[in-house]
């Protein structure tokens, strides 16, 4: 990342430059400044807060679907970590006055203030056709005065995303507790609220959002957040009622470490896993992960849940996924199918206390129809408690 250019004559260009040498020019906002990614798309049509703080797109320049973006500015309450990971962002209309009696600040002074650059008036449905038909690609976006030459240049030179490890670059370096009180919290009304405190969670963090450790207090845990890092024997030291596996950023294959501390563990402590976490335990399962075309990322794909028969609307954020083919299907129920294509979204062991999801049921932003799954988890810890 070059230093952001600064003063008054910033540059009112952006150029977006593809590995595969398409150039889009477009209007700059946010910080002016060069920076890399894999481009990738989400059709979310509101919580584009959410998404810009959701640690799983580190290395990733967002192309936002919904034709106006920053129209209700952005407020400190709605941040999913500390800051804006996303790489760049791509829009079609970048919204300069917000109206919302929560906005703190605009979505432009936000992204601005933490480095990250805005193309907009660009035209996202032929940039989105052209990644559902070829796949994903690398680019470049410039709000610094690049040329196309030089931007189609920088692109090619950027990391792919198959086979980087970024888990461990966004997790905690320490061990935290969460305390937030559960009224601070804004969980469904699904969610129960259980007696506070009645189980200690420990949380691996790989690149948790906040909503997640909103619903595991809310169902009555105690929040003991580890670096992504730590081995299977500190984790029991702390003698858990259950063992949390957070979503996360880059590709999973690398995380074998991870996975053989989770394979360890696995029978002895109730464990569940979101996203990079579900991947993460097929990967402990024996399992593959496989790179998709173009991902999943909106708040409206079709799950079936193939034990109850119910489907779920769901919120999801991934390019990656577990071969259902890799499983052992004997030990293990592929609870969760993806009805847009068939991929596998859930793992569930027959016989001990483990289950995951590639969706996110903390739904933030998104409907709730998946987050029985953490009612789920605090029957498991309440059972395997006896
Ligand atoms: N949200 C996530 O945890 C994403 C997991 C992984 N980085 C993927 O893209 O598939």
């Amino acid at each position: 990342m070059l230093s952001p250019i600064t003063g008054e004559s910033l540059p009112t260009t952006a150029i977006l430059a593809l590995e595969d040498g398409t150039v889009y020019q477009g209007r700059a906002y946010g910080a002016r400044i060069v920076r890399t990614g894999e481009v990738v798309f989400n059709t979310s049509i509101t919580g584009y807060q959410e998404v810009f703080t959701d640690p799983s797109y580190t290395g990733q320049i967002v192309v936002l679907t919904n034709p106006q973006v920053g129209n209700y500015g952005t407020n400190d309450g709605d941040d999913e970590s500390a800051h804006p990971y996303i790489e760049g962002l791509v829009v079609r209309e970048w919204a300069e006055a917000p109206s919302n009696w929560r906005s703190q600040r605009t979505a432009d002074q936000f992204l601005e203030q933490y480095g990250v650059p805005v193309i907009s008036e660009m035209d996202t449905r032929a940039l989105v056709r052209k990644l559902r038909i070829g796949g994903v690609l690398r680019g470049a976006l410039s709000t610094a005065g690049h040329s196309a030459e030089e931007l189609i240049e920088i692109a090619r030179k950027s990391p792919s995303m198959a086979g980087l490890e970024l888990a461990t670059r966004v997790s905690t370096k320490t061990q935290y507790e969460w305390n937030t009180p559960v009224e601070a919290c804004s969980p469904s009304e699904i969610i129960k609220q259980h007696e506070p405190g009645q189980f200690h969670v420990v949380a691996y963090d790989f690149g948790i959002k906040r909503n997640i450790l909103r619903c595991l207090t809310s169902i009555g845990s105690r929040v003991t957040v580890v670096p992504a890092t730590t081995s299977a024997e500190d984790v029991l030291a702390l003698n858990p009622d259950g063992i949390f596996l957070s979503n996360g950023p880059g590709d999973p294959e690398p995380l074998e470490h991870q996975a053989a501390q989770i394979r360890k563990m696995i029978g002895k402590k109730p464990i569940f896993g979101i996203c990079l976490g579900h991947q993460i335990i097929g990967l402990a399962l024996g399992g593959k992960t496989f790179k998709l075309k173009f991902g999943h990322r909106g708040i409206n794909h079709p799950v079936l849940n193939t034990r109850t028969n119910k489907v779920e609307i769901t919120v999801q954020n991934h390019g990656f996924c577990v071969d259902p083919d890799s499983i052992n299907t004997s030990d293990v129920d592929l609870s969760h199918i993806n009805l847009n294509d068939q991929t596998l979204e859930g793992l569930r062991h027959r016989s001990e206390p483990l289950f995951c999801v590639q969706y996110h049921p903390e739904a933030a932003p998104g409907p709730h129809d998946s987050q029985y799954l953490f009612e789920d988890f605090a029957q498991m810890m309440k059972e395997h408690k006896k």
